[in-house]
């Protein structure tokens, strides 16, 4: 059993200090706003909104995530990964499948990014594996109106391992409620009704994916990565990640690269492009990148497990009245969530 939380959470009162640690990418603590009044919620959200618009990268701590849930699903993880490459294979996406459930890929994130040269990028595939779990897929789910393509609903693939289905559920669970919370606070920050978000996102399409970064036992070619440089595509990513070496960093205002912290049953929290639009470019949706290990450990394997929150269907994202004005008239077209994560699959992993 792998321990990953051998540290306690930071304990505080609902009137404590809410940036834990400040900075480019600062830790804050959720708990006086899950559990506290308006004005505890308000601080917390104004905390959040000024990250949002400098780095759109924070680091949660106080989130209320049960550590049992984390640890469960990182070991699933870790147990399905370990599996021989033919029992991997089995569950591969179908190449129909816009969102890539099951075992991924090959592709590159860096493809994805509008200014990309997509052959060139795909041409270096990232060095990663990864397992997606969406409960479009689950059977019954009635989220996707009839104008959504079959593809999305396919149904998920699981692995025959002992409760790996059951930790994926019980985690993804536990981050739709976390999620709504955020866009709660991140109504707030905006200055917008606290459930302005909620029917945007009551139906999301969430992929629950995990990154497997294997060891490197052969230096990667130049300009390949672990996962090269990108933007997330929704409304929010919620990311556990381990301390292995070769990490992730994100870029900071001079072009240079950050290692995000990695702090103990912490969650990062960044924006995606979406929220970039929702908010006319007043919040940022920041590139980043996996690092490969420096040679010394490139033995180690590292894995990730983000929640990339994704508003409903059919949600068109269009400026928020709150960030425009005469002087800052709308900056993009609307867009149908659906239709703009479906372009970036394609882009990305070529389906
Ligand atoms: O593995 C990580 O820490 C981040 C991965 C990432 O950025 C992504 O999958 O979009
Ligand atoms: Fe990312």
């Amino acid at each position: 059993m792998t321990t990953l939380i051998d540290h306690p959470m930071p304990q505080h009162g609902p009137r404590s200090p809410i940036t834990v640690v400040d900075g480019y990418v600062p830790v804050i603590d959720l708990a006086s706003a899950l559990g506290g009044d308006a004005a505890d919620r308000r601080a917390v959200a104004d905390a959040i909104g000024e990250t949002c618009e400098t780095s759109g990268f924070l680091v949660v701590v106080g989130h209320g995530v049960p550590a049992e849930t984390l640890t469960r699903m990182y070991d699933a993880t870790r147990e399905f990964f370990a599996l021989p490459q033919e029992q991997k294979e089995a569950l591969r996406s179908d190449a129909r499948d816009p969102l890539m459930r099951g075992f991924g890929r090959k592709g590159s994130l860096a493809a994805s990014n509008a200014d990309a040269t997509v052959e060139e990028e795909r041409a270096r595939p990232d060095l990663s594996e990864t397992f997606t779990y969406n409960r479009l897929g689950d059977p019954g789910d009635t989220s996707l109106p009839p104008t959504a393509g079959a593809g999305l609903r396919l149904p998920n693939k699981w692995p025959a391992l002992p409760g790996f289905e059951d930790a994926y559920r019980a985690y993804y669970a536990r981050m739709e409620d976390l999620a709504v919370e955020i866009m709660r606070l991140f109504a707030l920050a905006l200055r917008l009704p606290e459930d302005w978000f909620d029917a945007k996102v009551d139906r999301h399409m969430t992929n629950l994916t995990a990154n497997y970064y294997p060891a490197q036992p052969v230096a990667p070619d130049p300009g390949q990565l672990r996962k090269g440089v990108h933007s997330d595509w929704g409304s929010l990513t919620l990311l556990y990640q381990d301390d292995a070496p070769g990490g992730l960093q994100v870029r900071d205002k001079n072009g240079d690269w950050l290692d995000v912290p990695v702090i103990p049953g912490s969650f990062v929290v960044n924006i995606g492009d979406l929220m970039a639009i929702w908010t006319n470019d007043t919040w940022v949706s920041t590139v980043h990148r996996v690092v490969n290990p420096p040679r010394e450990f490139s033995h180690r394997e590292r894995f990730s497990m983000p929640f990339f929150h994704q508003p409903n269907f059919d949600t068109l994202i269009e400026c928020i009245p709150t960030c425009t004005g005469p002087d800052t008239p709308p900056k993009y077209a609307p867009v149908l969530s659906g239709e703009y994560i479906m372009d970036k699959f394609r882009r990305a992993y070529d389906l």
